[in-house]
């Protein structure tokens, strides 16, 4: 537990960010480096908890990773050299490395066993067992799969068409990496696109994928050829700072190397949307993700409604969103998010608790959020649940808050953005 204290600011925030590596794009370069052929360079490697989580798993099956600071040096040996590991696999609170990792478990020939902590623990995986199942693999855990712990015994897959029920990249991510494995295609389809990293990477390690944005098929090739990765910032963690600027009067920020991959940039729609002063400079793009910078300057908002395709573009922003909602004038509406409720806790409950702590006038829905703009907010003692997204929204509403902000417990953040208080001190004035 490590309570944190946080007064009123009443300070500008002017400056540059060189953003932390991309969580998703981190994860899946340890998967494909792993199971490749040769040598796989990553730079700007998230060196966050759930990352380690992904690295330590490979580990254990007997590969190579050697870290230095945020570069990563993974000696692939293809997929036959990995061996069983002989302790279960411990996931911690990443729901991106349990999901992703069935997939490829679900085609290797062993047995493991998988579990996590206290929050992986309540998240559903059936969502991603069912398609496994269906294409043969052999999976049992708690409640007959649903929940870990898990066992899965490496089994012959065979290729499935599969429409997504829900809205997710990672149980899209775990049918195309079994997929890798299967007899035959492997076919995911889905009604609205989600995040495609794991699209983009398979086919610059030379997997034999195409995809028109909704509906992706892969076939079995054998083998993936090492590549270098080069990982954007964190469109997600960049979020803190671009809400951090769009709150407080006077800020200019300028967010360096983020990642803007379209499937991702939902938040960048909904700030220009509601006027913010943005402009993204430095386009470049590596391994099919494309990346800038994003300067931002302080402008006062206007109230939107945040519904429909765009969701997925910004699931993981919605907390931080809802902060920015808090003000504007007018009422912002987010629907159509059913998805937060299962993330690392319900996060749907959890922003509408802390705002409400903080006194902003704002409500849960079955699928989202009703905010009632400008509320001036106060200060108090708010539980972060455990949740880094939780722990960093409270932090930046500290910045505007009259009294100090005490969260209880903020070791969460290392989950996803270590540094994340370093950079919050650089850039007050
Ligand atoms: O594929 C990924 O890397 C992720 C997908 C999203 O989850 P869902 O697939 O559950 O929507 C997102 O919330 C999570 O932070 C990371
Ligand atoms: C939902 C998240 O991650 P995961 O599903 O990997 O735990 C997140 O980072 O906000």
């Amino acid at each position: 537990m490590a309570e944190r204290v946080l007064a009123p600011c009443n300070k500008a925030l002017q400056g540059e960010l060189e953003i932390p590596g991309d969580k998703s794009i981190s994860h899946r370069a340890v998967i494909l480096g792993s199971i490749a052929n040769g040598t796989t360079k990553v730079s700007n490697f998230l060196d966050g908890e759930d990352c380690m989580r992904t690295v330590k798993a490979f580990e254990l099956m007997g590969v190579s990773i050697e870290k230095q600071d945020s570069t990563v040096i993974i000696e692939g040996k293809g997929t036959s050299a990995l061996k069983e590991p002989v302790e279960p696999l411990y996931f911690g609170n990443s729901g991106t490395t349990t999901r992703l990792m069935l997939g490829i478990l679900s085609g290797l020939p062993f047995f493991t066993t998988v579990y996590g902590d206290a929050s992986l623990t309540k998240r559903p995986m059936d969502r991603v067992i069912d398609p496994l199942r269906a294409m043969n693999a052999s999976i049992d855990g708690r409640q007959d799969g649903s929940y870990l712990p898990l066992s899965i015994r490496g089994e012959n897959l065979q290729g499935i068409s599969y429409t997504l029920p829900v809205k997710s990249a990672q149980v899209k991510s775990a049918v195309l990496l079994a997929g890798l494995f299967a007899n035959g295609e492997t076919k995911v389809i889905e009604d609205t696109p989600t995040r495609n990293h794991t699209e983009n990477m398979l086919e610059a390690f030379g997997a034999a994928i195409s995809s028109d944005g909704r509906e992706t098929t892969i076939t079995n090739i054998q083998t993936l050829t090492a590549t270098n990765v080069y990982v954007p910032g964190d469109i997600s963690s960049a979020a803190f700072f671009l809400v951090a600027a769009a709150i407080v009067p006077g800020s200019k920020l300028t967010l360096k190397n983020v990642g803007l991959n379209r499937t991702r940039t939902g938040i960048i729609d909904v700030l220009l949307t509601m006027g913010a002063d943005l402009q993204i400079t430095n386009q470049q793009i590596s391994g099919g993700e494309e990346f800038g910078d994003i300067t931002i300057t302080y402008k006062e908002l206007s109230s939107t409604v945040i519904e429909g395709e765009i969701i997925p573009r910004l699931i993981d922003e919605i907390p931080i969103l809802a902060l920015l909602a808090t003000q504007v004038e007018g009422t912002t509406i987010i629907r159509n998010a059913e998805e937060l409720r299962v993330k690392e806790t319900d996060r749907i409950a959890a922003v509408a608790d802390v705002l409400t702590t903080l006194g902003a006038d704002i409500e849960a829905t079955v699928d989202g959020l009703v905010i009632h703009g400008r509320k001036t907010l106060t200060g108090g003692e708010i539980k972060s649940y455990n949740d880094h997204r939780i722990a960093m929204m409270g932090a930046i509403a500290s910045l505007i808050a009259k009294d100090d902000v005490i969260i209880d417990d903020d070791s969460s953040i290392y989950i996803s953005y270590p540094n994340f208080f370093d950079h919050l001190q650089d850039i007050i004035l």
